[in-house]
């Protein structure tokens, strides 16, 4: 699904990414851990296109994208949420996913209706019900989207990016900022939306272990610009070098 061959990446003079290689299948939840400055958000980003890189390659679904600014890697499929949820503040929840369904039909080429259109479709209407329905906002359909909590913000900015219909999921730290049970809360939607069946594959940065733990297959640790380890969780947790590095300094933390 995508490919990072030898990923160099530096900021001025600072060398953030060295050398870094990836591969992650269909289907699978793939997530990136380490230390603060590790250089997840910056690899996050050559992937999704957000920046370039030195050298090294991005390849996603066998193409080679390193060149392809974000917008193309979104149309080809790379759906995308942010630390800080993007949304319509002004608009209400059932505005916003109204806005993205009619953007997907329009970008695929699958809408009969002027761009200008004031009135969705009943099919749209049906699809932004069900979203509603699937992230658990159908009550607050109505409500605009700067009253809702920052959780049902996240809620609603993971809705606006499955409509449009990605083959990848790429969700930069998804509980940031979010209170203990919105967290559960959005671990258990992540779960629904990517369990098995569903063909989804989610690549996912994030801080929190017990996000990471229920939900990654598998888990690639980085430490200063370099990967240091890649596996399930279970050989993550086991590895002493990962304990050491990253699980060590969260233990201490705790
Ligand atoms: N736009 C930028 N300009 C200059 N330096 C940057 C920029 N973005 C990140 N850095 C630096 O690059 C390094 C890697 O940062 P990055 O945000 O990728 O790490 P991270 O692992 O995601 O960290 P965190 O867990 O704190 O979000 C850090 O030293 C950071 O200060």
């Amino acid at each position: 699904m995508i490919r990072l061959s030898s990923v160099d990446k530096s900021y001025g003079s600072l060398k953030v990414l060295h050398g870094v290689d990836a591969e992650i299948s269909e289907g699978e939840t793939f997530a990136i851990i380490g230390p603060n400055g590790a250089g997840k958000t910056t690899l996050f980003k050559v992937m999704t296109g957000e920046i370039g890189c030195e050298a090294g390659s991005v390849e996603f679904l066998g193409k080679d994208v390193t060149r392809d600014p974000a917008y193309k890697r979104t149309r080809a499929g790379m759906g995308r949420t942010f630390q800080v949820a993007r949304v319509f503040k002004e608009m209400t929840a059932e505005e916003n996913l109204i806005v993205a369904v009619e953007a997907r039909l329009q970008n695929t080429g699958k809408s009969d209706a002027p761009w200008y259109a004031v009135k969705p479709s009943s099919a749209t209407l049906d699809e932004v019900h069900s979203i509603l329905v699937r992230l658990s906002l159908d009550k607050k359909a109505r409500t605009p989207a700067s009253e809702l909590s920052h959780g049902d913000k996240k809620r609603l900015e993971l809705g606006i990016t499955l409509a449009g219909r990605p083959k990848v999921l790429m969700l930069d730290e998804p509980t940031a900022g979010m209170s203990p049970s919105d967290r559960v809360g959005v671990t258990e939607l992540i779960r629904d939306i990517s369990g098995k069946g569903s063909g989804l594959t989610v690549v996912m940065t994030e801080h929190d272990m017990g996000v990471i733990f229920g939900l990654a297959d598998r888990i690639m640790v980085m430490n200063q610009g370099r990967k240091i380890a890649q596996g399930s969780i279970e050989e993550i947790r086991a590895n002493p070098v990962v304990r050491e590095v990253y699980l060590g300094k969260e233990a201490h933390h705790a």
